[in-house]
C-alpha cells in the first residue's frame, strides 16, 4: 500500500531525526533508509518538518486537482479558515479571485462546515456526561484509532468541519461536482483518501500549481479592480459567524461551544501539541482525569499545521483575527449557503479501531540484540538517544520489532569507523611503503588521464619532482615530449594491457607496462603503470650494481649480539644478498617486518642488521616469546603500575615494549605467543599505545616491530592457533631466510669465517682438506648456521690435527644422515665415484626402512646377496 508520506531514496542520510520526532514510532529504518510505515502513521507530518534533507515527500494530489480543472465544468474550492495566515496574507477577495482565475466556479469557506459542526457539538454536549473528545483534528482521530482504541468510545462521532463542508457542497451543487479543499494540514489529505470527487491540497500547493495554471504572485500584486469580475457572484444573506472563522486558533472549538476558553477542571479542557495530547490521553486511560469535553488539536492550532509551521505564530494568529474583525477588504460575496440545506445534512461518522500490536521481546532477546553493538552490562547502555530512541533498551525492542536496525547505534558506529579508519590509514602507510620501496617505477593514472600517484623509483627515473607530476595529464606530458609515447594514454584508449618503450626528455628509455583496472561494473577506473629503466637493465657495468657489489663485499659490523659468535653477517649467496638489499631499503621506514625460516638460519642476525641500518633507532630490545613463562609474559611485555598485583614492585616497572620506544622491538618465536597475548599485542600495534598492568593512562610508543618464527604461521592461522588479524599486521614486509643447505655458496664463506675466528680465539692453526670441505658442503645442515658455528668451534677446540680431512669431520657430525650425505652434484666427478655415492645413499635409506637384508633387497630391486656385498663394501659390515 502506498502511504501518504514516502522517503525519497538516497536523500535519507541516516540522521534519525524522523525516528526521534515521530510520536508513535511509525518510522522503520531498513537498508539505511528511514521509511514511514503507513499503517502505523497518524499523518501528523512531524517527519516531513524535521527532515533537513527534504527526504520525506507527501503524496502529490496536484495532478488530480489539475485533471478536475481540465475535465469538469463543475468544480468548486473549499478554503480553510486559516487562509489569512498563509504567505503574503491575501484577503478573502484575493483568494477567491485567484482560485477563480485557476478555473474554480465557486469558493466556499470551510468556516461554513465549522458552523455546522459547532452546532452539532453543542447538541451532543447538552446530553453527554462522560468524556467527549473532539474529532475535528484527523491526527487525533488516527492516534486514538491506532494507539488508544480503548478511548474510541469517547471520540465524538461528528465529522470534521472540512468533511461537513464537503457533504454540504455535494448536496447544494449536485453529485457531479468536483471539490478541491485547501488548508494547512497533511492529515486532511489522508481523511479524504479513496474519494474520487475530492482532493485536499495545501495552500502552498495551490499557490504554486505549476506553469500554465494561473499565477498566485500576479494576484498578490494585481489591483482589486482588475480582479473584481472574477469574484463570486452569488448573493448570500450572511457570512459564517466569527467563532467558526476562529476555529483554526488554539481552543477555537471550546470557545465556540462555551464562549470561554480552557475552563478545566470544571469539565471542559483544551489541549494542543503532541506531548500534552499524549499526556491527556494517558491520564484519561488511567482514570486520573475525567473531563466532560476535550477540544484536542495535535498541532498548536491549525494555524500551526505543517504548511504554516514555519511562520511566526503570533503573526498568523493576528492575521486570522484581522480577517474576523474585517481589518482588510473582505467584502466579497460568498458562495451560496442555505441553512435549511445545511440543517438536513447528517454529520455523523463511525470510527473503527485500527490497533496493531507489535511483538514484545523477552529480556534475553533484548540483551542478545544489545550484545551485537558491544553492550554487555547496564553501564554499556549510554541512552544517548542518537538512534532516535530514548534508551538503548527501547531501541533493542524496536530492532526486535523490525522497526530499527542493529547498526543504528552511533557510539558503536563511531567506534567501528574509527578502527576501520585506523586500519585504512595503516594499510595506506604500508601500501605507500611497499610502493616507494619497489625498485620498479610505479604510476597510477585516473580514468581521465591524470597522474594520481607515483613512487620514488619513478621520480628518480624520469627526473621530475612529485609536485610536477601529480594531477598532470599523461597526454600533456606526451605532447610536450617529456615522456613519450605515453603507455598510460594508450591503455586508457584501448582498455587493455600494453607494454612499450617510453622516452624521456633527458633521453632515458623506459620499459613501461600499463595495466587497466576495472570496477565491478566493468568500467575503467585507473591505469597502473610499471616502469623499468631499460638502460640500467641492459648495462652490465651499471653504477648501481657496482655500488651494490661493493657494499655487500664490505658488509657492516654487527654488535650487541648475545650469542657473541659473530661480528659480521656473512653472505655470498644471491638469495642472502637480495635479503640484505631489502633490509637496507626498509631500514628508513617503520614498517613491521616478519622474518621466517628454519631455526638457526640467522633470523635474529637479519633483524639486528635492519636495526643497525635504521638511522636514529635507539635500543634493540629482543623478547623470546617461547622463553618467558606464560604467566610472566604480560607483565614482562607491558610492565605494571605500582601495586598492580601482589608481589609487584612498589615502584612499578616499564615493560619491554616500552623499553623499545624509539628503537626496535624484536619478538622472536612469535608463533609461541599465547592467543590472549596476541590480542593485546595487536591492540598495541594498532594504537601504538600501551597501558601498563594496573594502569589507566595509555603511554604512546614509537617502535619498529620485527617478528620472527620458524613456524608456519599461515598454517597456524588456519588451525586457529594464531590470530589472522595479527598475522596480517605482522606480515607487512615478509622476509624468508632460506635454510643453509639451499644456499651452498654461503657454507664455505661461513666455514672460513668461523674457522679464522675460533683459531684466533683459541690460538690454533687448523686447515680443512678439500674432501672435508666437500663433505661439509654436501651436508644438509638441519641446524643451519648455528650448527655450523658450533661444529667449527668444537673442531677447533678439540681437534689435535692441523689438517682436518673428511674422516675427522665425520666424527664431529653426529647426525647419522651425514654419514650418507645427500647427493649433491655441484661439480664434475669421476663416474665410478658418483655411482658409489648414489649406491651408498640408497643402501642407507633402504636400511632405515627394512628390517633385514631381504627387506632391503626387495626395496632396492636386487638380490639379497648383492645387498650383503655392497653393505660390506661401503660400510664394512
Ligand atoms: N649470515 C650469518 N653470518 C654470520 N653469522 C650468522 C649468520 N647467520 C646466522 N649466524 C649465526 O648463527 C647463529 C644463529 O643465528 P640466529 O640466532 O640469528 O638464527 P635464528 O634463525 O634466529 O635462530 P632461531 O630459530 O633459534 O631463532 C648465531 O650465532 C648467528 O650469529
Amino acid at each position: 500500500m502506498v502511504g501518504l508520506i514516502e522517503t525519497i531514496k538516497d536523500r535519507c542520510h541516516e540522521c534519525y531525526a524522523c525516528v526521534r520526532n515521530c510520536p508513535v514510532k511509525a518510522v522503520r529504518v531498513k537498508n539505511r533508509q528511514a521509511e514511514v510505515i503507513s499503517d502505523r502513521c497518524i499523518h501528523c507530518g512531524n517527519c516531513v518538518l524535521v527532515c533537513s534533507q527534504g527526504a520525506k515527500k507527501v503524496r502529490d494530489f496536484k495532478e488530480i486537482a489539475k485533471q478536475f480543472l481540465q475535465d469538469n465544468d463543475k468544480i468548486v474550492a473549499g478554503l480553510a479558515p486559516s487562509f489569512p495566515s498563509y504567505g503574503n496574507q491575501l484577503s478573502l477577495d484575493d483568494w477567491v479571485s485567484y482560485l477563480k482565475s485557476l478555473g474554480f466556479n465557486r469558493v466556499y469557506e470551510v468556516a461554513w462546515g465549522a458552523e455546522m459542526v459547532i452546532k452539532e457539538y453543542k447538541k451532543i454536549l447538552k446530553k453527554a456526561t462522560g468524556p467527549v473528545i473532539s474529532s475535528a483534528c484527523p491526527v487525533i482521530v488516527n492516534l486514538i484509532k491506532k494507539y488508544y482504541p480503548d478511548l474510541l468510545t469517547y471520540l465524538a462521532t461528528i465529522v470534521s468541519p472540512m468533511k461537513a463542508l464537503y457533504r454540504y457542497i455535494k448536496k447544494i451543487e449536485g453529485n457531479d461536482v468536483k471539490v478541491v479543499l485547501i488548508g494547512p494540514c497533511l492529515a486532511k489529505k489522508g481523511e479524504f483518501e479513496g474519494y474520487e470527487d475530492v482532493v485536499v491540497l495545501t495552500f502552498s500547493e495551490i499557490a504554486e500549481p505549476g506553469q500554465n495554471s494561473g499565477d498566485y504572485q500576479k494576484i498578490i500584486t494585481a489591483s482589486k479592480q482588475e480582479v473584481t469580475d472574477r469574484r463570486n457572484t452569488d448573493t448570500i444573506k450572511r457570512e459564517p459567524d466569527d467563532e467558526s472563522r476562529a476555529l483554526p486558533l488554539a481552543g477555537g472549538l471550546i470557545r465556540a461551544i462555551t464562549g470561554k476558553c480552557n475552563i478545566f477542571p470544571e469539565g471542559y479542557n483544551q489541549v494542543e501539541g503532541r506531548e500534552k495530547v499524549i499526556d491527556l490521553l494517558n491520564s484519561i486511560r488511567n482514570g486520573e482525569i475525567k473531563p466532560r469535553f476535550v477540544d484536542a488539536l495535535f498541532c498548536e492550532g491549525c494555524i500551526n499545521g505543517v504548511d504554516l509551521y514555519h511562520e511566526n505564530y503570533f503573526k498568523k494568529e493576528k492575521a486570522v483575527f484581522n480577517f474576523i474583525n474585517r481589518a482588510k477588504d473582505n467584502n466579497v460575496a460568498q458562495a451560496k449557503y442555505s441553512e435549511t440545506v445545511a440543517s438536513r445534512i447528517s454529520l455523523k461518522v463511525k470510527f473503527k479501531e485500527d490497533y496493531r500490536e507489535l511483538a514484545s521481546p523477552g529480556e534475553e532477546e533484548i540483551w542478545s540484540i544489545l550484545n551485537q553493538t558491544n553492550k554487555f552490562t547496564e553501564e554499556d547502555l549510554l541512552d544517548c538517544g542518537a538512534c532516535g530512541y530514548a534508551t538503548c533498551w527501547d531501541k533493542a525492542i524496536a530492532v526486535y520489532q523490525g522497526l530499527a536496525e542493529v547498526e543504528m547505534c552511533l557510539p558503536y558506529l563511531i567506534n567501528e569507523k574509527r578502527s576501520e579508519l585506523k586500519e585504512i590509514q595503516i594499510l595506506n602507510k604500508e601500501m605507500d611503503t611497499l610502493i616507494n620501496f619497489s625498485c620498479d617505477g610505479l604510476v597510477m593514472v585516473s580514468k581521465d588521464g591524470r597522474i594520481e600517484r607515483v613512487n620514488h623509483s619513478y621520480l628518480n627515473m624520469v627526473g621530475f619532482k612529485r609536485q610536477d607530476l601529480i594531477g598532470k595529464r599523461v597526454e600533456e606530458l606526451e605532447k610536450e615530449r617529456y615522456i613519450y609515447p605515453s603507455v598510460a594514454s594508450l591503455a586508457l584508449k584501448e582498455k587493455r594491457n600494453i607494454t612499450l618503450v617510453e622516452n624521456t626528455s633527458d633521453k632515458k628509455r623506459l620499459l613501461a607496462t600499463a595495466n587497466p583496472v576495472f570496477n565491478e561494473n566493468g568500467d575503467l577506473e585507473w591505469v597502473v603503470v610499471n616502469v623499468r629503466n631499460l638502460d640500467l637493465i641492459n648495462d652490465e657495468k651499471d653504477k648501481e650494481k657496482e655500488k651494490l657489489k661493493k657494499y655487500l663485499d664490505n658488509a657492516p659490523q654487527l654488535d650487541n649480539n648475545p650469542e657473541g659468535n659473530t661480528g659480521h653477517i656473512i653472505v655470498s649467496s644471491d638469495e642472502m644478498k637480495n635479503i640484505l638489499m631489502t633490509c637496507r631499503k626498509i631500514a628508513g621506514t617503520d614498517s613491521t617486518v616478519l622474518i621466517t625460516g628454519e631455526s638457526g638460519v640467522g633470523k635474529e642476525v637479519v633483524a639486528r642488521y635492519i636495526h643497525e641500518q635504521s638511522p636514529g633507532r635507539q635500543e634493540f630490545v629482543k623478547i623470546n616469546c617461547a622463553a618467558i613463562p606464560e604467566s610472566l609474559l604480560e607483565s614482562e611485555l607491558f610492565g605494571y603500575e605500582t601495586g598492580a598485583f601482589s608481589g609487584a614492585k612498589r615502584a612499578g616497572k616499564p615493560g619491554l615494549i616500552e623499553k623499545a620506544d624509539r628503537g626496535t622491538l624484536f619478538l622472536d618465536e612469535i608463533g609461541e605467543m599465547p592467543l590472549n597475548m596476541q590480542a593485546k599485542l595487536l591492540q598495541v600495534l594498532q594504537e601504538r599505545k600501551l597501558t601498563r598492568i594496573g594502569g589507566v593512562k595509555p603511554v604512546k610508543i614509537d617502535f619498529r616491530l620485527i617478528a620472527a618464527t620458524n613456524r608456519d604461521l599461515r598454517q597456524m592461522v588456519r588451525q586457529k592457533y594464531f590470530r589472522q588479524d595479527l598475522f596480517y599486521r605482522l606480515n607487512v614486509v615478509p622476509l624468508y631466510i632460506p635454510p643453509l643447505r639451499k644456499r651452498p655458496e654461503d657454507i664455505l664463506s661461513l666455514i672460513k669465517y668461523f674457522l679464522d675466528q675460533y683459531c684466533e680465539k683459541y690460538n690454533k692453526q687448523i686447515k680443512l682438506t678439500r674432501d672435508a670441505e666437500e663433505l661439509l658442503l654436501s651436508y644438509s645442515w638441519p641446524g643451519n648456521v648455528r650448527e655450523l658455528t658450533n661444529l667449527i668451534e668444537r673442531l677447533v677446540v678439540t681437534c689435535e690435527e692441523s689438517f682436518v680431512d673428511r674422516n675427522i669431520i665425520i666424527e664431529y657430525i653426529d647426525n647419522p644422515e651425514v654419514k650418507t650425505p645427500e647427493i649433491l652434484i655441484n661439480k664434475i666427478m669421476p663416474l665410478p665415484e658418483a655411482v658409489a655415492r648414489v649406491e651408498k645413499k640408497l643402501l642407507s635409506m633402504a636400511r632405515s626402512k627394512g628390517n633385514s637384508t631381504y627387506d632391503m633387497a626387495k626395496l632396492l630391486g636386487v638380490n639379497q646377496s648383492t645387498v650383503v656385498r655392497k653393505l660390506h663394501k661401503y660400510f664394512k659390515q
